[in-house]
Formats: structure tokens, C-alpha cells, sequence
């Protein structure tokens, strides 16, 4: 029987996630990697400080360092030495007394406050004598040791994915290499008799073929180590073969196309017999035709091959597989109430993900519209796109001015 558009008891979307976090567990296998390659790994064990950072009490001020209660009685004070930046003041500062520091400077002992030079007037040249014009209270523009970061305290955890902040912060604490997890090593696998690689001259028939582009991008920003398997023709025993070989190499095996229910559509076929089918179709529009499953060896998800639904599919299913697997910390897209610019048309049954251009007026309010034609061969859609609109499979069109969830793309960047 073939399957209408909107067949009653399609896996909601929720549901699929929760299918595949029950079965899969993160990859076992780590490495050691130099903090300046460590961009974009994961991290494979929790980071403890060593240190405290700062490690000392110091000046955040170009100034003076003095005894904050000296200055309650007078308002100028001997000048007896300077401390910088890793050279500090080897005496001990004395009622009476203050030091020239400069900012990032080991505060002297005796000294528990600072301050900063423009609050100052120099009396001598050369200077002996400093005036105050700021009276100030015990640890004023003193960073404090530890203050950032606490000796023994758990500086990230093992699944954070390293972003540029995190590098600084893990420098910070004198870690020169950390431990993350080895590259997920993916197969990606387009099908179908139709499709040619761009550069060719297409014949009566062909497409080039597309999805490929995108989703080897994708899987290169999540950090995945990519084995690219090229175009297979619709025939069951090529695709077995090719399957059989990313099942070899691969922790997690793509392929887009062959996976609805056309005379040509193999991939579930595949799977039954090299493995087994976990689930197939979910309520999500598009991209109903996804299937999920495993191989011999490697984890299966078969994308739907319209070109939209192949890149909806990867964010929204492929991608929470990505961390799954490298055992990330789950990274949730932000989802955010925006008023719809114009009526959406909507059919209750699944989940749209609607592809929106946002804007937000001079008052910061959020509107949104779809961008153009929403077929799922339509790719120009999500290429001029900013954003999806999320409709809850149960909801029918909306009319204008009513709120919308909307996913901004910015974040469900890597
Ligand atoms: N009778 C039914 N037909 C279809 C149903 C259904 O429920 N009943 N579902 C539709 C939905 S929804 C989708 S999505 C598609 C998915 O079909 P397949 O995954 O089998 O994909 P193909 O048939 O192989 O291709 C669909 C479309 O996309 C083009 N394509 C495929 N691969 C690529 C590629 N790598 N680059 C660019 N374009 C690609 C292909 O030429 C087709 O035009 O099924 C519906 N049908
Ligand atoms: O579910 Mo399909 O709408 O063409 O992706």
C-alpha cells in the first residue's frame, strides 16, 4: 500500500528523538589535542584547576597602592617603591607609605587597596610624595586571587564543544592540551539513477546532484571526519554493496534519497536486511521519510533526497546524533515567539518547519513571513532564508498577527 502525504501515526518528532537517545550511546575512543587545534572538539573529560586564577591579588589600575585607612587621616603619602607586571615590590608597604603599581602588578603586603593614577597629583620631581583625591575602602581596584577561577574547581565539563572562550579560559589555568573525543567518522551516500555531479552536461532526465554539498558541510562544521561514497545508482545490490562498506569504516552511515516508497526507493530495504529499522517516518514536514536504524556495525539514518528535506532532517534529527555519539553536552536550539507578518498556511498532521525570514521593528519587536515557495525541492527557500518557523504538528494555518515559534539559523551553527 503506498503511503498518502499525512499518514495518521507518524513518529512525532519528540518521540524520534527519544527513540534514538534510548539506543545510542557516545563513542568511546579520545585523543590527546594541542589547545591551539582544540577549536570545535569535544571535550572528553572534565578540566580541573590546577590553579587559581588569578594567582595573586593584583592592581586593575595603573596607580597606587597604599593602607586604605591611612587615608582617613591624611591625604598624601611617601612614595617608597613600584611594583609591575612580573616585577613586584619586594618590601612591605608601612603606615604612611604607598607604591607605584601598575595594573596586572602582585598587590605589596601591607597595601589592601589601590588607586588609580588620575586620582592622584605627584608633588616632587623626582616623585617622594603622592596626594589623594579619591579616599578609598579596603581591596578598591584589587583583583583578587582566585576570584575568575578556584584552585580545584571543575573548570568545563567533559562533553562542552571547545568554542574560542573556552580555549582563553583553559589557557588561563596553564592546560597546553586536552583530551577530546576522536572524530565521528561518517559515510555519506547519495542515491539515485537521476543525479550527475555538477560539472557534467546534464542529459534528458538528469539533475545535478545537490544534497551531497550541503550535508558534507554540515557534517565537516560539526567536526565529523567525512568518508564520501558518491552517487550510487537505484540498484539493490549496489547500494547493498556500498552500504556494507560504510558499515565498515563508519560509526554513523547518511544517505539521502531511495527511502519513500517509489518503485527505485531501496535504502529501507537495505537496512532490513543488513541490520534493523528502529523507526521510519516522522510527523515532520518536510522530511517525513526519514529512517533510523543500525547496521551491522555503524548507526543508519536515511534522509528523504528532496533537497530540503535532506537538509531539515540533518539539523533537526541527524545532527542531535552528532552529539549523541560524541557525547556532547545537548546543545537545543533556541526556539523564540515572533508575530506572523502575514496568514501561514498550515495542514494539521505534522510538524512544519517552515522556512521564515525574521525582522525586528524599531520598538525590538520579532515579525516573521516565509520566504517564498515552500516545496521541498525548493532549496532557494532555505538558502535565502534566516530562519524556520516551527508549527506544532497538531496546528492548522495561522492567521497575521498571531505568535509563531521561530528557530533562528545563527543558532543552530555549530
Ligand atoms: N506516494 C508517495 N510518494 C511520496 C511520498 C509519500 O508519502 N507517498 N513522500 C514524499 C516525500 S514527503 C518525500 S520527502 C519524498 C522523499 O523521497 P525519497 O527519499 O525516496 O527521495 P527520492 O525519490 O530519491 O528523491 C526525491 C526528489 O529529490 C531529488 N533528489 C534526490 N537525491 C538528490 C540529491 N542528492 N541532490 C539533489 N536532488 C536529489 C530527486 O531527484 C527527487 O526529485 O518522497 C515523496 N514521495
Ligand atoms: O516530507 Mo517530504 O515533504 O517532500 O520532505
Amino acid at each position: 500500500m503506498i503511503a498518502s502525504c499525512d499518514t495518521p501515526g507518524l513518529l512525532p518528532l519528540s518521540q524520534a528523538l527519544d527513540k534514538m537517545r534510548d539506543v545510542i550511546s557516545a563513542i568511546s575512543g579520545q585523543e590527546q589535542c594541542e589547545l591551539m587545534q582544540a577549536n570545535g572538539r569535544i571535550l572528553a573529560k572534565d578540566v580541573i584547576s590546577a590553579v587559581n586564577v588569578p594567582p595573586s591579588d593584583n592592581s586593575a589600575m595603573d596607580g597606587y597602592a597604599m593602607i586604605a585607612a591611612d587615608l582617613q587621616q591624611t591625604d598624601t603619602l611617601e612614595l617608597v617603591g613600584t611594583a609591575f607586571a612580573g616585577i613586584p615590590y619586594s618590601g612591605t608597604v608601612q603606615s604612611g607609605q604607598c607604591v607605584r603599581i601598575m595594573t596586572g602588578a602582585v598587590i605589596p603586603i601591607g597595601a589592601d587597596a589601590v588607586v588609580m593614577q588620575e586620582n592622584t597629583v605627584t608633588l616632587n620631581e623626582p616623585a617622594k610624595h603622592i596626594q589623594f583625591t579619591q579616599f578609598p575602602k579596603v581591596g578598591n581596584s584589587i583583583r583578587n586571587a582566585g576570584e575568575d577561577i578556584r584552585q580545584g574547581a571543575v573548570v568545563l565539563r567533559a562533553g562542552t564543544r571547545l568554542k574560542p572562550a573556552h580555549l582563553s579560559l583553559l589557557a588561563s589555568v596553564g592546560v597546553p592540551r586536552v583530551s577530546v573525543v576522536r572524530k565521528i567518522k561518517v559515510g555519506l551516500i547519495a542515491t539515485g539513477d537521476e543525479l550527475v555531479s555538477p560539472g557534467n552536461t546534464l542529459q534528458s532526465g538528469q539533475i545535478f546532484e545537490s544534497n551531497r554539498y550541503a550535508l558534507h558541510a554540515m557534517l565537516e562544521a560539526f567536526g565529523a571526519h567525512v568518508i564520501d561514497f558518491g552517487i550510487v545508482e537505484d540498484k539493490l545490490g549496489s547500494l547493498q554493496r556500498t552500504f556494507e562498506k560504510a558499515d565498515e569504516q563508519c560509526d554513523l552511515v547518511l544517505s539521502c534519497g531511495g527511502v519513500s516508497v517509489g518503485d527505485a526507493d531501496y535504502v529501507k530495504d537495505v537496512l532490513q536486511s543488513l541490520g534493523e529499522v528502529n523507526f521510519w517516518k516522522v510527523a515532520i514536514k518536510p522530511g517525513k521519510p526519514f529512517a533510523f536504524g543500525k547496521l551491522a556495525n555503524a548507526w543508519f539514518c536515511g534522509l528523504p533526497g528532496n533537497p530540503v528535506s535532506s537538509y531539515v532532517t540533518f539539523e533537526q534529527l541527524v545532527k542531535p546524533v552528532l552529539e549523541m555519539l560524541s557525547g556532547q553536552i545537548p546543545n537545543a536550539p533556541l526556539i523564540l515567539a515572533a508575530t506572523a507578518d502575514c496568514d501561514i498556511r498550515k495542514v494539521p498532521g505534522r510538524a512544519d518547519y517552515q522556512r521564515g525570514i525574521y525582522r525586528v521593528d524599531e520598538t525590538g519587536q520579532l515579525f516573521v513571513s516565509p520566504n517564498g515557495k515552500q516545496g521541498s525541492g525548493v532549496m532557494s527557500s532555505i538558502a535565502h532564508a534566516n530562519c524556520y518557523i516551527v508549527l506544532a504538528q497538531d496546528a492548522g494555518s495561522v492567521a497575521q498577527g498571531s505568535t509563531v515559534h521561530i528557530q533562528p539559523f545563527t543558532s543552530l551553527a555549530y
